[in-house]
């Protein structure tokens, strides 16, 4: 069986605060750099990647000189920004080294969850990609406290992967794998190999976090893994410290644990569209760019929209109807129903001049539009 990573284009990589930190003695450089430096070859290959790392707040720790994890969730949250500090010079250097530019992006659940930020996060991200931009995504840890007290960078990872339509997740941690148990209190556990992402039974496996660094365990990993396959990625779970770890598992060898998405990705976003996003308006569009989105699988451009019904916001799920009235997909919208209708018929040439700013050419990008 080929490894769906050896075809993975977009590879989303996540790594953990005991790893990052070498358990909490401070930032280790020297991981960093071997992540970063293979990170770089595959951007080399041409694939795109993306870095998810804590170690935020063990580092501001050992910057501040506190030998104890705070209990106060506001002293981590400050410890959070002092770290975070540290954590990106590591990086910003690191990828420098192999003329990699690489860019912070700090990200809570809740932008996520919001259609807007979710465009704007997706746009921002898309567009350093484009750039051959490594960003480095942590928890924004000033603005919220649930994740700092759940420690779930796990959950963040499988939000980015979900956003950024990626191939793959690996989880980066200071154990080999999915083990039958906690391998620190049965030495005797068994590595599994490989799973379909999502099986119940993988939850029963899973601890709770080893060290006191780290926060999540395995089960926030096997969640994570789930949530990363409803947008059809499947997810390896590996020691951080194997040897070039990241190069060998994009050239199909099979390390660690591999929990396989069993959806297609198409198929697997289409889902996700279907599930999560609710009609708030609709654009009725001519002949010319139904039959560019439905046969030449197109984005679909203001200028053939005729008309704009409803009341939408940026983000917000829209559909598309033929002049018949007849739906042909629905999707993501980049503009707010009294933009669209300011910029309907008109070129992108013309928007800035509409609407005081320059936005995406699309009003529905074809990544974010599905045909129903
Ligand atoms: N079934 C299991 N297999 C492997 N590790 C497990 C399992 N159950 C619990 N763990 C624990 O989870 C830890 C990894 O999670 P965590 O400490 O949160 O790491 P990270 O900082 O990488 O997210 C391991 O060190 C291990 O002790
Ligand atoms: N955002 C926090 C990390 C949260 C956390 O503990 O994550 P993890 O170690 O991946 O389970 C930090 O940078 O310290």
């Amino acid at each position: 069986m080929t490894s769906p990573l050896q075809h993975a284009r977009r590879i989303v990589v996540k790594v953990g605060s005991s790893l990052v930190t070498d358990e909490g003695r401070g930032v280790d450089a020297a991981a960093i750099g071997a992540w970063c430096r293979q990170m770089a070859a595959l951007v080399a290959e041409g694939r795109e990647l993306v870095m998810v790392s804590s170690g935020a707040i063990a580092e501001g720790m050992k910057r501040l000189g506190w030998a104890q994890r705070p209990h106060a969730v506001h002293e981590l949250q400050a410890a959070a920004a002092v770290g975070q500090m540290g954590l990106a010079q590591i990086y910003e250097s690191a990828l420098r080294e192999h003329g990699i530019r690489s860019a912070l992006v700090l990200l809570t659940h809740a932008d996520l969850a919001d259609r807007e930020r979710y465009l704007n996060a997706r746009s921002t991200l898309l567009t350093l990609l484009e750039l051959g931009v490594i960003p480095v995504i942590n928890e924004n840890d000033t603005v919220v406290t649930d994740e700092i007290k759940f420690g779930d960078n796990d959950t963040l990872g499988a939000l980015v992967t979900n956003l950024l339509d990626a191939d793959a997740l690996v989880i980066l941690t200071d154990q080999q794998g999915l083990y039958s148990a906690d391998p620190r209190k049965h030495p005797d556990a068994e590595l599994i190999r490989a799973a379909a992402a999502g099986t119940p039974e993988l939850e029963a496996f899973a601890g709770g976090a080893g060290s006191s660094i780290g926060r999540g365990g395995m089960l926030t990993k096997i969640l994570a893994a789930k949530r990363a396959a409803r947008s059809g990625a499947s997810t390896v779970i590996a020691w951080g410290r194997e040897p070039d770890v990241l190069v060998r598992l994009a050239a199909g060898e099979s390390i660690g644990t591999l929990l396989l998405a069993s959806t297609a990705k198409v198929a697997a976003r289409k889902q996700w569209m279907s599930d999560h996003l609710q009609l708030r308006g609709s654009v009725t569009v001519d002949n010319g760019a139904a039959a560019k989105i439905l046969e030449g699988g197109k984005s679909l451009l203001p200028v053939g929209v005729t008309k704009v019904q409803g009341d939408f916001q940026r983000g917000d799920v829209i559909a598309v109807l033929r002049e018949s009235g007849a739906e042909i997909g629905r999707g993501l919208s980049n503009y707010s129903s009294s933009e669209a209708r300011l910029i309907a018929r008109k070129p992108s040439a013309e928007f800035e001049r509409l609407l005081g700013f320059i936005g995406e050419p699309e009003l529905i990008h074809r990544d974010n539009l599905v045909m129903v």
